[in-house]
């Protein structure tokens, strides 16, 4: 798909960050974390623009033409396609956190289930655990880190009031899970938004196993 660039961003600098989209969500939806077109993954280029996936794509076989630019309010730039369902939450993240540079959102089984389980309580606590400290900021297993748990809605705002509520009140917020459909998780970078997915994939399968086996 033919795309017009702003003069400030360089096709180098979008290809490179489609490349990078393609080659991670490649490997997510090779651990079944995307099935079935689910899943969108975006990276910020600028202040002001994010590439992000374009809706409805099969996220395992992602090229440059499947990765489209948009501004921080999920305009399209310089192209007609259309930019995820959920690019309102993408977008919500880079203008609150000028230091993220990249959003992962994926649909595992965990996630899933986890996203169900946990919709009740509003939040999934996990505490005692090393991996805890696969996230930026946390030192120790003696820590408490909450993943919230939002209401599932097609209409994004009330999704992102809800984000914006939680971090309004302060909160810490490092990924959130929505109900009956999956995770949101994010870095400053690549590998760091892959570190905090693949530690909240596992930490949740643990809750799920402890659940299990203590019923
Ligand atoms: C078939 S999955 C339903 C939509 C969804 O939850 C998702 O993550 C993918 O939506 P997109 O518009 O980004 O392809
Ligand atoms: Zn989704």
């Amino acid at each position: 798909m033919p795309q017009a660039l702003p003069q400030t961003i360089a096709a180098a600098e979008f290809g490179r960050c489609a490349d990078a989209i393609a080659a991670a969500a490649r490997e997510l939806a090779a651990l079944g974390w995307t099935p079935a077109t689910s899943s969108n993954f975006s990276m910020r280029v600028d202040a002001d623009h994010a590439a992000i996936t374009i809706s409805g794509r099969d996220k395992g076989r992602l090229g440059r033409d499947d990765i489209m630019l948009i501004d921080l309010h999920g305009r399209p730039v310089g192209t007609d396609a259309r930019p995820s369902a959920e690019t309102g939450l993408h977008t919500q993240v880079y203008r609150r956190r000028p230091e993220i540079g990249v959003v992962l959102h994926t649909h595992s089984r965990t996630q899933s289930v986890a996203s169900r389980l946990f919709a009740r309580e509003g939040v999934v606590r996990l505490e005692g655990w090393e991996l805890q400290k696969a996230i930026t900021g946390y030192t120790t297993h003696e820590s408490v880190l909450e993943i919230p748990v939002f209401p599932n809605t097609q209409y994004m705002p009330e999704l992102e009031a809800r984000v914006d509520a939680w971090l309004d009140a302060g909160r810490p917020l490092h990924a959130y899970l929505i109900d009956g459909h999956g995770i949101y998780a994010w870095g400053r970078d690549m590998p760091e938004a892959r570190r905090h997915l693949e530690a909240l994939e596992f930490l949740l399968g643990c809750e799920l196993d402890l659940r299990r086996l203590s019923a």
